[in-house]
This record gives structure tokens, sequence and C-alpha cells, in this order.
């Protein structure tokens, strides 16, 4: 089964200035990938230097902290996030107390092995996360296409993006309806920040 993510041909013409982040935790690479898709749904509005992933174990500081949408993903250990993400979520305290972040956008996305995995559970603490940080969550309006593997949000879910990987490689793994999904969320949260971003 080929679920690899092809490039978009499609060119932004959007003349903006926004940049995205997508900041992620990956142990054994399938949340990683699921990252590279929404970066690669958010090049599609946007050239591809405004739109970075970036690993939660070697943070870009400079460019998370001038970027105007952050978008944390992780992989769920245990029913919450891996330690190593909340070791990143307490390396941003001292931005927290400052109110850096605030006003800043955010989104959010979890991968795990099972259906549900309880991957709710680390969207809510991603939200949480962000919430505290004062900034402006924005969700993932997709209605489902239907369950199978190929559609398009089959696990329901409106908080944020969920994914599902198998015990397989992640060349194969999540499936080719997760993926696009995570394509399509990219290129949503995009248009969103740029129809929303204020008058020069
Ligand atoms: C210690 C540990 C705990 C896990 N706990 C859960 C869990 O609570 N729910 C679930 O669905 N999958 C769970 N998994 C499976 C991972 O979420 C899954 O392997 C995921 O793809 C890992 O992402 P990564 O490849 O990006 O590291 C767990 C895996 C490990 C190693």
């Amino acid at each position: 089964m080929n679920t690899s993510v092809a490039p978009s041909s499609a060119s932004p013409e959007t003349n903006t200035s926004v940049s995205i982040a997508v900041i992620y935790h990956s142990n054994y690479g399938h949340t990683k990938r699921v990252a590279e898709a929404v970066v690669i749904g958010a090049q599609q509005q946007l050239p591809a230097e405004q739109v970075k992933a970036v690993d939660i174990h070697d943070v870009d500081w400079d460019f998370v902290d001038q970027a105007d949408l952050l978008i944390f993903g992780s992989a769920v250990y245990m029913g919450s996030a891996p330690a190593a993400f909340k070791t990143f979520m307490d390396e941003t305290s001292k931005r927290w107390y400052h109110r850096k972040w605030e006003g800043k956008w955010a989104a959010g996305f979890a991968n795990s092995g099972g259906l549900s995995g309880d991957k709710l559970a680390v969207l809510q603490q991603i939200c949480l996360f962000a919430m505290q940080h004062g900034m402006n969550w924005i969700g993932m309006p997709l209605m489902p296409t239907g369950h199978s593997e190929n559609d398009l949000n089959r696990l329901s879910s409106f908080l944020g993006l969920m994914t599902q990987s198998m015990n397989a490689p992640p060349e194969e793994t999540p499936g080719q309806g997760d993926i696009d999904t995570a394509i399509w969320f990219g290129d949503h949260l995009a248009k969103t920040i740029i129809k929303h971003q204020p008058a020069p």
C-alpha cells in the first residue's frame, strides 16, 4: 500500500507574511508523517519558507516565537502526551508568564495506535495549554466522509485532527484517509489565519 504524501502542485498566490510552526513529538515517525502532511496542506496557501515542521527535541524558538499560528501535535502515551511533550510545555513557562504567545492562533493533532486510544485527552491537554497561553484555538470543522481507511476525518474529531497508526512503518501507516485529512487540516488552518489577518 502506498500512502506517501505527494507534494501539492498548487502554487500559493497569497501575498501575506503570516507564518506557521507545526510543533510535533514523534518517537517512531508516525506523528512526524502527520506533521509533514499538515505542513504540505498549509503550503498550498503559503510560500514554503513560511511553514515549518519543528521537532520538539530540536526547537527553533526564533521561528516559533514569530509564527502567527502554532500547531501542536503529539503521540498518545497511556492516555496523555508523552513526557517529552510535557517537557516542551514546561520549557515555555517564561513565555507563558510574560504572555509572549498571547493572541497567536493555535490548533492541535494527536496520533495513536487505538481507534480512540484516548486521543481526545491529548487534544484537550494541548488545547488547555494553548488557552493558558492566551492563544486562539482553531478546531477541525470537516464533517466525516465515512469511517473507512480512505475517508476524511474518519475518526469524527472536531476539537482537532486525530489520526491512527498501526504497528507498521510510518511509510505505510497512518492510512491515506488520515494523511489526506491532515493535508486538508493544514490547508484549512492556513486559509483561516490568512482570512483573519489584520488589515495593513
Ligand atoms: C509507552 C506507550 C504508551 C502508549 N499509549 C497509547 C495509548 O494510550 N493509546 C493509544 O492508542 N496508543 C498508545 N500507544 C501507541 C502510540 O500512540 C503509537 O505507537 C504512536 O503511533 C506513536 O507515535 P510515533 O510513531 O509518532 O512515536 C502507546 C505507545 C507507547 C510506546
